[in-house]
């Protein structure tokens, strides 16, 4: 079963030999020199099989591997039954065995095409349709406030799950946006995030949405009720809240109990993970922001997608191979990052949302089975649009110490041509610059000849790239909804393949949990300095100063 330690599988164990044994000689320059076919060795072309057309090319011939080692990286797979698993995620099986929940994202984007059975996915065709109505409502003016004037500016007040996806979204698929619906996303508790949005709305042209899963998260019912107190201040009456206010959950008592009707909530399942759920409800301020239309395509994308990592072998399975690839590094080359690199101002917050997606789902010491592992799961995900990177971090990227994975995304057409895509070619040149720069580098012989003598020995070496440093490549015609879902779900079921080798639970979250409930016992000693009792002398220390220097 998984949960199995995957250093126990017979394929674990020949990739520490290969590593040992060849890691030396995987060199990216001598590859390259040595096999003129790499390129179309190593790169697979992904065409969606039903619903929009989505295509894009991923090029994983930059990376340190073999055929004999990919070949042992997608055995590894094959005896931690990721194919297995797969299907019982599909299937809607309790594969959240600590919570005994099935994880069925994707039948939120299944338009049953996939048979599943699970209570609720009955339900999602009506949600969908519920999104669609109220979407066009307020879009097309008919909605309108508790003044009868139309809705312009949307607030989703969220964090986590129900945050991220929609943040990332609507900025990712800005071009197709209603411009004249402004949407902001409030999610810290720091009161400064709700009252510098406050300070931009007004109250007669504002719609709120609640997104909770739980409807419980402290900081998403303590702004949503800062949010109602301003709203009221002005509206004065309570009937009017059902006009400005909209709730995403699976709790619909909580809802009704903060004071929304159910005809205003928006239902998703408890089968829909937080970090998974930009596709259900949650995404509302997405249709809102691009048109339901829109929105079905990004979902459509996605399916596609699902299709693919259903049924393609293995070798052809493009989140298979980007799993195994993160594997190699993660585990064998001793890689504790990974960097998420689109060439895309649009996609800026895509390595912000793959930190939960990524992070929260594989981020685990102990296996399903109750093992604790001996060796590294889930990487730390970062990165930033390019080419802004460039003049920031990448210079530890070229030249630190450290080996860093990188992926780099680009769209082949922008949506913004200006000066006649004079600056596309130019951030697309950087794009296919970066991988070649950091898989082949500069020798100090060129480096040398390059300054002539007289150059001095330090500097030399200062100049030297090292090179040999991997990355993948994706790159896709356009920036649209559809593709966009294809490259979401792609990384999705990246993660849950590498979930599956390592044996975790990609599904659940309890690492959350301890700070929550530390949190809680310190807010009710936070008054008077004799309250503070319990703890170590550094967080008394901590709080005795915050009591001694607090105005209010
Ligand atoms: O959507 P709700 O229930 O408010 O949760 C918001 C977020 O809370 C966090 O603690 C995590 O559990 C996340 O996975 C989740 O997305």
């Amino acid at each position: 079963m998984s949960g199995r330690l995957a250093s126990e599988y017979p394929a674990w164990k020949t990739l520490q030999q290969l590593y040992d044994s060849e890691h030396s000689k995987l060199v990216l320059k001598d590859l390259f020199a040595q096999d003129p076919t790499r390129f179309s060795k190593f790169s697979r072309e992904y065409v969606s099989q039903s619903g929009p057309d989505v295509t894009f090319l991923l090029d994983f011939s930059k990376n340190l591997i073999t055929e004999p080692i990919l070949a042992t990286l997608l055995e590894l797979v094959r005896e931690a039954q990721l194919e297995t698993y797969r299907d019982k995620m599909f299937s809607g099986d309790h594969i959240n065995t600590s919570e005994d929940r099935a994880v069925l994202h994707v039948a939120l984007r299944n338009f049953n095409d996939f048979k599943i059975s699970e209570p609720g996915v009955e339900e999602v065709s009506g949600v969908l349709a519920h999104i669609k109505e109220f979407s066009e409502s307020v879009r097309s003016g008919a909605w309108k406030g508790y003044t009868g004037k139309q809705i312009n500016t949307i607030v989703n007040i969220g964090i986590g799950g129900s945050d991220l996806g929609p943040v990332m979204v609507t900025e990712a698929l800005k071009a197709y946006a209603k411009r004249d619906l402004t949407a902001h996303f409030v999610s810290n508790i720091d009161g400064t995030h709700l009252a510098e949005t406050l300070r931009v709305c007004d109250p007669e042209t504002t719609l709120f949405i609640i997104a909770s899963k739980t409807f419980t998260t402290q900081e998403t019912i303590t702004n949503a009720t800062s949010a109602r107190d301003w709203f009221l201040s002005f509206a004065k009456d309570k009937a009017h809240v059902a006009k400005h206010f909209v709730a995403l959950s699976t709790n619909t008592k909580a809802v009704t109990e903060f004071g929304i009707s159910s005809a205003n909530m928006f239902q998703f399942w408890d089968w829909v993970g937080g970090r998974y759920s930009l596709w259900s409800a949650i995404g509302l301020s997405i249709a809102l922001v691009i048109g339901y239309d829109n929105f079905e395509k990004l979902l459509q994308g996605a399916h596609g997608m699902d299709k693919h990592f259903r049924t393609a072998p293995l070798e052809q399975n493009l989140p298979v191979l980007m799993a195994v690839l993160g594997i190699w590094y993660n585990d064998f080359y001793g890689a504790q990052t990974h960097a998420l690199l689109p060439y895309d101002q649009y996609m800026h917050k895509f390595a912000d949302y793959f930190q939960q997606g990524d992070m929260e789902s594989n981020g685990k010491f102990v296996t399903k089975g109750g093992q604790r592992v001996n060796y590294q799961t889930g990487p730390i995900i970062w990165g930033a649009a390019g080419t802004n990177g460039q003049h920031s971090f990448y210079q530890l990227v070229h030249q630190g110490t450290k080996l860093i994975p990188c992926d780099f995304l680009a769209p082949a057409t922008t949506h913004n041509p200006i000066a006649h895509s004079k600056h596309h070619r130019i951030l697309l040149s950087n794009y296919f610059a970066q991988p070649e720069a950091l898989a082949f580098g500069k020798t100090e012989e060129q480096v040398r000849k390059e300054l002539g003598a007289g150059a001095s020995e330090p500097l030399i070496k200062s100049k030297v790239f090292e090179g040999n440093r991997p990355s993948n490549s994706i790159l896709f015609p356009i920036l649209d909804p559809a593709t966009l879902g294809a490259l979401i779900a792609l990384y999705e079921h990246k993660i849950f393949t590498q979930g599956v080798v390592w044996g975790i639970n990609s599904f659940d979250q309890m690492g959350v949990e301890l700070g929550k409930v530390l949190a809680k016992n310190i807010l009710a000693q936070l008054e008077k300095p004799e309250d503070v009792k319990g703890h170590d002398s550094s967080t008394t220390g901590l709080i005795h100063y915050y009591q001694k220097h607090r105005k209010e």
